[in-house]
């Protein structure tokens, strides 16, 4: 067996609830991106996502409103669009100073993390939230300031997440080879990815999921049962 050197981690569904996404932040950039594009719409970073959002949707000649309605619209679709990603981070950042929520991790993941790190292994994010949002949650987390274990982040800039070449690319900016790298996820579709690109792979089926007889990848129910 390879030994695994670095571990790389999702998000939503995997460190941390599906329902603390759509519930808690969702939501939280749902009421405030209005406001939001108001008052900071003419800055160069917001003004660079807006169009890319538009670029995204065919619409780039639209009126700012009609671009507001569909970054609304996306939020509810759960849309893993990059620009939209980014601009919600920008919007979570208040939330999470001003001490609205902190992110949710599963009650083992904090302990894990740590443990894992101990034992000298270099831990990374992969998520489709901004890699900005992603340092936000590890820091605001409810298991406290788990920022200082990671090594590094990545979000969709790289790729697309149930694409074999995004694998490929963290697995080369990381600098190990892929085999000694482990890619933790709830979707079979990202791990599928990951495998063909050479990571090994967990599958995370958190309760109430239920772990099938013959997963397609090694499964387990939370992060003390993953054996390295
Ligand atoms: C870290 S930002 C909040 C999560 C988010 O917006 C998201 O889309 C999570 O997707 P994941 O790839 O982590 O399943
Ligand atoms: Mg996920």
């Amino acid at each position: 067996m390879t030994v695994i050197r670095a571990i790389l981690t999702d998000i939503e569904g995997t460190t941390s609830s599906i329902s603390f996404v759509k519930d808690v932040l969702f939501p939280y950039a749902h009421k405030r991106l209005p406001a939001f594009v108001e008052t900071h719409g003419d800055t160069p970073e917001v003004q660079h996502w807006l169009h890319e959002a538009a670029k995204e949707a065919g619409i780039v000649e639209a009126p700012r409103q009609e671009v507001i309605e569909l970054l609304l619209g996306w939020i509810d679709q759960d849309r893993k669009s990059t620009a939209l990603k980014a601009l919600q981070g920008m919007i979570w950042k208040d939330g999470y100073e001003g001490g609205d929520f902190r992110a949710h991790m599963y009650p083992e993941v904090g302990a894990k993390l740590h443990a894992w790190r101990a034992d000298g292994l270099h831990l990374y994010i992969y998520s489709s939230g901004s890699v900005p949002a992603q340092k936000l949650f590890f820091r605001y987390s409810e298991a406290g300031d788990l920022s200082p274990l990671l090594s590094g982040y990545f979000d969709t800039e790289t790729g697309p997440k149930r694409e074999q070449a995004s694998y490929e690319k963290i697995a080369a900016a990381i600098g190990e080879q892929p085999g000694h790298i482990l890619f933790l996820s709830d979707i079979v579709e990202e791990l599928d990815a990951a495998r063909a690109a050479g990571l090994r792979t967990g599958w995370l089926l958190r309760a109430p999921l239920a772990i099938p007889d013959m997963p397609r990848h090694p499964a387990y129910a939370d992060f003390d049962a993953i054996v390295l």
